[in-house]
């Protein structure tokens, strides 16, 4: 087949700062990645501090962490290949074919965490994991960097059908960003789908899983703070992985080329700066009363609740609008055909299931109490992630349902917070 060279198939604006963001943002985030984790493990944890404890260039480099990254992409990749679970199809693609992909995150995670018991049995030390983190993130990183050229350069071979409408304007640097293919494979292996639920969401728990071994190196058992960070981030991740499906749905797998921003985001932001918490609490323990654990659970659960339900009332209403759990909820129609909701989660706030996330985010921080602001650095992140993510989001959907989407918006005048925003 020719090269697709030439074409800038969409005139699409741009996001993300354009073509200057999709240059530095590249360069700025893996850099983000070092030093937060850098400030974490310090004694003062603090991000003011300066100069800032950079490790020097030795303490960033080691073979054992590159054979670990390696190794660990392997394994997931053999997990996702496995025929096991069911096969469920993504939504209608522009030439009206529909992907197939395998669903057996869950069965990887239960897998992965049968290994894992037979070498923590067997002695390995997962507590190293802790010193080993800086050179494991340059790994991480250095990977995302090639997937994404990798990625970049194949899509000029992918037929203009497969390409995405974001990010194909022509200019290399925010294409390379913004990710040109939308579903890349190799056969029936998807590149994006395997990348956004495996190893960096599977890693990310295992590393919180080795900082809390640490802890028991350092201090004879886990306290219970990270037991409650451990606990909240694995029930995420299980949830995840249990409800696999339902993230065929979202924005990412739908709308988003694969390029260097989910690429990295998948493979190095999510592992090593979501789990900050874990690691900030191997260095600065905290002492946590029953009454401040019980209220922070409380917080999680409430969150969590309003995440999954909302959550599945969307995929459940879109998969089929007339299923009894959905069929009764108020909607109104738009031009395209489809339906929105207007009466339960989706009548609250425009976005609930953003609403509950936010707040198990701010649960996960809490147990490392009020004294510094790098616990929290997931939840300011976080935070603007969502409200970046809602425009864009409004934006799209108002482009596809026009008229409708306003009804909708003045129906349901909150976006995230009720009364608030
Ligand atoms: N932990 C993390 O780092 C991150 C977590 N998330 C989480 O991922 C989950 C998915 O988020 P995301 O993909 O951004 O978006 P959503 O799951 O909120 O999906 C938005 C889409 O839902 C549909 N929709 C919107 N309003 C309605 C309505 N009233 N009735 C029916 N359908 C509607 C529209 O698509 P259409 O009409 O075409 O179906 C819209 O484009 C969220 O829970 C979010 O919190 C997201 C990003 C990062
Ligand atoms: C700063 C930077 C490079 C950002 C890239 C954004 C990505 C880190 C996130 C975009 C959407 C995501 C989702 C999840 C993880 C983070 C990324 C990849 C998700 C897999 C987390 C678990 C949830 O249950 C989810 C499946 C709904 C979610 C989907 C979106």
């Amino acid at each position: 087949m020719k090269p697709n060279k030439h074409k800038a198939t969409h005139s699409a604006e741009r996001e993300f700062g354009g073509a200057l963001g999709a240059t530095c943002i590249p360069v700025f985030l893996p850099l983000t990645v070092l030093y937060l984790l850098s400030v974490c493990r310090s004694p003062a944890a603090s991000v003011l501090q300066w100069p800032p404890p950079l490790p020097p260039a030795a303490h960033l480099w080691d073979p054992l962490a590159a054979v670990l990254i390696v190794g660990w992409i392997t394994l997931q990749s053999f997990l996702y290949l496995l025929p096991i679970g069911k096969v469920s199809e993504g939504l209608v693609l522009r030439d009206g074919s529909r992907l197939k992909y395998a669903i057996n995150g869950f069965h990887a995670l239960s897998i992965t965490a049968v290994l894992l018991l037979v070498c923590l049995w067997l002695g390995m030390p997962l507590g190293y994991l802790f010193e080993l983190i800086l050179p494991l993130a340059v790994c991480a990183i250095g990977v995302s960097y090639l997937l994404s050229m990798y990625l970049y350069i194949r899509s000029f071979w992918a037929p203009q059908h497969a390409l995405s409408l974001g990010g194909n304007t022509g200019n290399p640097l925010y294409d390379f960003f913004m990710g040109r293919e939308l579903n890349p494979r190799i056969g029936d292996f998807d590149l994006k789908y395997f990348c956004e639920l495996r190893p960096g969401l599977i890693g990310w728990v295992v590393i919180n899983l080795g900082m809390l071994m640490k802890e028991v190196d350092l201090r004879g058992s886990p306290s219970l703070a990270m037991l409650l960070v451990n606990g909240f981030q694995l029930l995420y991740v299980t949830d995840a992985l249990w409800n696999e499906e339902a993230v065929l749905t979202t924005m990412d797998i739908v709308h988003d080329g694969f390029g260097f921003m989910l690429a990295f985001g998948d493979l190095a932001w999510v592992p090593f700066t979501y789990g900050l918490q874990a690691m900030f609490l191997v260095v600065h323990p905290q002492s946590l009363s029953t009454l401040g654990a019980a209220g922070i659970i409380l917080l999680n659960g409430i969150g969590y609740y309003i995440f999954r339900k909302s959550n599945s009332q969307k995929n459940q209403f879109r998969r089929d609008p007339t299923n009894k759990s959905v069929s009764q909820l108020e909607t109104i129609a738009t031009a395209t055909g489809k339906r929105l909701l207007v009466s339960g989660w989706w009548g609250f706030v425009r976005h609930p299931n953003y609403l509950g996330d936010l707040l198990m985010a701010l649960a996960w921080s809490l147990p490392c109490g009020m004294l510094h602001i790098l616990p929290y650095f997931y939840v300011i992140y976080f935070t603007i992630l969502l409200i970046h993510r809602e425009a864009r989001d409004e934006k799209q959907c108002r482009a596809k349902y026009g008229l409708a989407w306003d009804t909708y918006c003045r129906r349901v005048p909150y976006r995230i917070i009720p009364y608030i925003y």
